[in-house]
């Protein structure tokens, strides 16, 4: 099976309020997540990418594979309390609530170049919390990766003029 037929079969979860689209059976076949992690790199490939930056938890699934295939580092954000160093932080709000993103004050370098990874773009919280640690840290954002957009959430607008790659709209 292969990424498009996944599309219709992604689970979706009533929760709370929310519906939760659930990636884990694309993650469980080798062939669709394979397929879905290439798609990320060939976008990444002439960016000339020097760190791959995913959020927890789900952003280390999608991200360290494409930080394998590109040979880059990959530098994580954790929620508050999670990394042991000095860190930086970023509130932020999401679908169901608000929160708060860290990351490690020495994880990127003035002037690296970053690509944002995660696997859902919902209403854009956590990319643009992401996005404002990043520059805060002197890193250079070339763009920003999901499999998936849940478009009517808009966060598409919270990305402005960052270059933007999805693999499934919703
Ligand atoms: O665009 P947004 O509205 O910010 O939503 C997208 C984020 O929400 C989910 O993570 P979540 O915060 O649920 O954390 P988890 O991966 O640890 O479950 C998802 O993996 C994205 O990171
Ligand atoms: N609807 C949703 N499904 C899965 N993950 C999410 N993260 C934020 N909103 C989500």
């Amino acid at each position: 099976m292969q990424l498009k037929d996944y599309i219709a079969t992604i689970e979706n979860y009533p929760t709370e309020g929310i519906i939760f689209r659930d990636i884990s059976p694309l993650m469980a076949d080798g062939n669709a997540y394979n397929y879905a992690v290439t798609e990320i790199v060939q976008y990444a490939r002439d960016k000339e990418i020097d760190v791959i930056v995913g959020p927890e938890a789900r952003g280390f699934i999608v991200g360290c594979p494409v930080a394998f295939a590109l040979g880059v580092g990959f530098a994580p954000v954790r929620k508050p309390g999670k990394l042991p160093r000095e860190v930086i932080s970023a509130d932020y709000e999401k679908e169901y609530g608000t929160d708060t993103l860290t990351m490690h004050a020495d994880s990127i370098k003035p002037g690296q170049r970053v690509l944002i990874v995660d696997d859902l773009l919902a209403t854009g919280g956590t990319v643009k919390a992401t996005i404002e640690m990043v520059e805060r840290l002197g890193g250079i954002v070339v763009g920003c990766a999901f499999f998936i957009e849940l478009d009517a959430l808009k966060g598409r607008e919270k990305l402005g003029d960052y270059d933007y790659k999805v693999l499934m709209h919703y």
